[in-house]
């Protein structure tokens, strides 16, 4: 499986305009739905970016307004240094569009699907022999180049959508969740392929349903609800905010007293929050080291007998779940809850 860290080496491709520049973007329906309110991006060239957000958060307004489907009613957004209203034209010929559902001709080879993406989009003469082989291999088709696009397997057809989206070379992609349904292998093979390409310096703009997936290929996320920003960060930091580190700790008799002797035993570090559950607490805190041990000693001095103990990273889904349960402001809240004012509510 890919990681972040295996991929820091990854080119930046930072010299000319950015990939995204947005500036308070906004988008109106003509029924009144706002759905998108005031988004500031900055994505650079060479970034592979994620877009997280829940069920009409806004994610396809966004990207519709990015590739230029769209007409903002507000803000403005440049796209590899060109105005998404003014220099439409110029916009569309840097930029690739995987769409979550397949878009390949089944009745048509690989090899043919690829030379009706390059008619579309203008890649003529000698190039455009040279550009489909190297984009066969590149997504492991060469194989079955001549074999018609129905008798593939839905990741291979996968393959060869995003295979169609790249033709002209575009600087910047969008994959709008383009491993859903896929089977882990398959996804699996389909990352590689993004990670190639992202090597090669195309900036990839990624919306995906599944975390796991946003983890372990960006190197920042954004995360939209309700039309507006309330995260943007990289995914390791995204963490951090949420607590970091959960210190689960089971206790015999219900979990009262021992909440009673955490909050009152001020051994917790001062960002750490307190929650109960059926068993005993869970502890959300940046010194795991410190707080775990002090906090076992502060409870067996006190009487309380433990009978389990357990440290969770926080993971992408910890994020979501604050985002939903604390509505708009959940991941722009700097401190966390402090223990006190969570021991309130134990
Ligand atoms: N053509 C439209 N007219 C009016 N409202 C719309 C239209 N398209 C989308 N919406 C609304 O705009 C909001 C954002 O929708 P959008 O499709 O951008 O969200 P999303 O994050 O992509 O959702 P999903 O993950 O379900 O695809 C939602 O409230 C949706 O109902």
């Amino acid at each position: 499986m890919p990681s972040n860290a295996a991929r820091q080496d990854a080119p930046t491709h930072s010299d000319g305009p950015p990939a995204v520049d947005a500036e308070a973007l906004s988008l109106t329906y003509a029924d009144g739905t706002e759905a998108v309110r005031d988004v500031s991006l900055t994505i650079p060239r060479g970034e592979f970016f994620g877009f997280l957000g829940p069920n009409g958060a806004g994610k396809t307004t966004t990207i519709k307004m990015l590739a230029t489907l769209l007409a903002p009613t507000g803000g403005r957004v440049s796209i590899n240094g060109y105005d998404v209203v003014d220099e439409r034209t110029a916009v569309r010929g840097t930029v690739g569009y995987m769409a979550q559902h397949v878009s390949v001709d089944r009745e048509l080879t690989a090899r043919e699907n690829l030379q009706f993406a390059c008619e579309a989009y203008g890649v003529s003469g000698a190039d455009r022999d040279a550009r489909i082989e190297e984009l066969l291999d590149l997504v492991d088709l060469a194989d079955v180049a001549d074999t018609p696009a129905g008798n593939f397997s839905g990741g291979m057809q996968k393959r060869l959508d995003a295979a169609t989206a790249l033709v002209h070379d575009p600087a910047l992609v969008f994959l709008d969740e383009p491993t859903t349904g896929l089977d882990p292998k398959a996804r699996n093979r389909l990352w590689d392929y993004f990670e190639r390409i992202n090597d090669s310096g195309t900036t990839i703009f990624l919306t995906t349903q599944y975390l796991e997936e946003a983890d372990a290929l960006c190197d920042r996320l954004a995360v939209i609800r309700d039309g507006e920003l309330v995260a943007d960060d990289s995914p390791d930091a995204l963490k951090r905010r949420v607590g970091g580190t959960r210190l689960s700790i089971d206790v015999e008799g219900g979990p009262e007293a021992a909440a009673r002797v955490a909050r009152q035993s001020g051994v917790l570090s001062d960002d750490a929050t307190l929650d109960t559950t059926a068993d005993g607490l869970t502890v959300a805190t940046s010194a795991p080291t410190e707080d775990g041990p002090d906090l076992l000693v502060a409870l067996r001095n006190a009487g309380v007998v433990v009978t389990g103990f357990d440290i969770e990273e926080a993971t992408l889904d910890d994020v979501f779940l604050t985002i939903a349960d604390e509505g708009s402001s959940g991941l722009d809240v700097e401190d966390p809850q402090p223990v006190a004012a969570a021991g309130e509510s134990v």
